[in-house]
């Protein structure tokens, strides 16, 4: 007789299910369904109140959903967090104040079951030249690399991270960066909320857009770009008679979703960028160097969410 056994679930690292999370009359969270795999940078946008910092609490057992399921590595968060599995580095929480870096440090690793050597760990995170200081003597950047010490303190298979590097100045930021992208290229899953749309164009192999608590968009930089849809036009007009550009003649251009005029330069971003240089000769009007281009992560960012403010007014 033969046995058969189910075939493996899927190796999700984390999942959301249609969560749901409510803080009184605000619906941070709003119907939420995600699935992040082995070994994916992943970074979270979404403006303001969007809801990322709820995904994450949510994502990190820090609070129940009100309904829908959120598992990691196939249990709960807390399982999976008991486990060590889990490393994070989140915006809130202070760190304890009258312990130096190194006892602090050591305390993090001394609780994973998995922790790496506590010289390695303040290599890492480029502290060793501070790990004799009091924690409330450090400023803003190093605290920041402080907790990223501690996110790294031992073996995990997922290190969340809370919008990492504000506060770093650009060389910390890119040697956090470097480091991070050694943990990922480890097998490590990687995700991070940010605000800086350029490091998410530079380090995420895949963009989380969050809007009103839901999914905006989903996918590389290049296809959040592609999807906005829309290109850049600049290009320079000749003024006319009146010795300035007339706005209004611009204005009925097809395809616009934004025209910005700055003495004798227009900058227009349009969904169809052809059709509204073609509108432009048509028009009589005739553009000095015309340049086209594709949005910027972060313009394709404002273009989507600009939309679906407009489409769910
Ligand atoms: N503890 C709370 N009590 C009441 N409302 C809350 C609480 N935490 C968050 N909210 C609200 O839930 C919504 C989502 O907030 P959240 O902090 O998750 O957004 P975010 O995307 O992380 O924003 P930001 O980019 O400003 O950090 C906001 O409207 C916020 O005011």
């Amino acid at each position: 007789m033969t046995t058969t056994t189910a075939p493996p679930t899927t190796t999700s690292v984390v999942r959301f299910e249609d969560v749901h999370k409510s803080y009184g009359a605000v619906h941070a969270v709003a119907g939420l369904s995600l699935t992040l795999h082995p070994g994916e940078t992943v970074a979270l946008l979404g403006p303001n109140g969007a809801g990322k910092s709820s995904a994450l609490d949510l994502l990190l057992g820090l609070r129940n959903a009100d309904s829908g399921t959120v598992t990691l590595f196939g249990t709960s968060p807390q399982e999976a967090i008991a486990a060590g599995r889990v490393g994070a580095m989140l915006q809130s929480g202070g760190l304890m104040e009258e312990v130096r870096v190194r006892e602090l440090v050591k305390l993090a690793r001394d609780l994973h079951p998995r922790p790496y050597p506590v010289s390695e760990v303040l290599a890492r995170a480029g502290i060793t030249q501070i790990a004799d200081r009091m924690i409330n003597k450090l400023s803003g950047g190093q605290e920041q690399r402080v907790r990223f010490a501690l996110a790294t303190a031992g073996a995990n298979d997922l290190i969340v991270l809370d919008e990492p590097t504000t506060g770093m100045d650009v060389t910390a930021r890119q040697a956090f960066w470097a480091t991070m992208k050694e943990q990922a290229d480890q097998g490590r899953t990687v995700l991070f909320a940010t605000h800086y749309l350029e490091e998410a164009d530079a380090i995420a192999d895949r963009v989380l857009v969050l809007y009103k608590g839901r999914l905006l968009a989903d996918g590389t930089a290049a296809e959040i770009k592609a999807k906005a849809g829309a290109r850049r036009i600049s290009f320079d007009l000749d003024p006319g008679e009146h010795g300035a550009i007339d706005e209004n003649d611009l204005r009925e251009l097809p395809f616009l979703s934004s025209l910005s005029v700055s003495g004798t330069t227009v900058r227009i971003q349009s969904h169809d960028a052809d059709a509204t240089v073609h509108a432009l000769y048509r028009a009589g009007l005739y553009p000095n160097n015309l340049e086209v281009a594709g949005l910027g992560l972060e313009q394709a960012f404002v273009a989507l969410t600009e939309a679906e403010e407009a489409r769910t007014a």
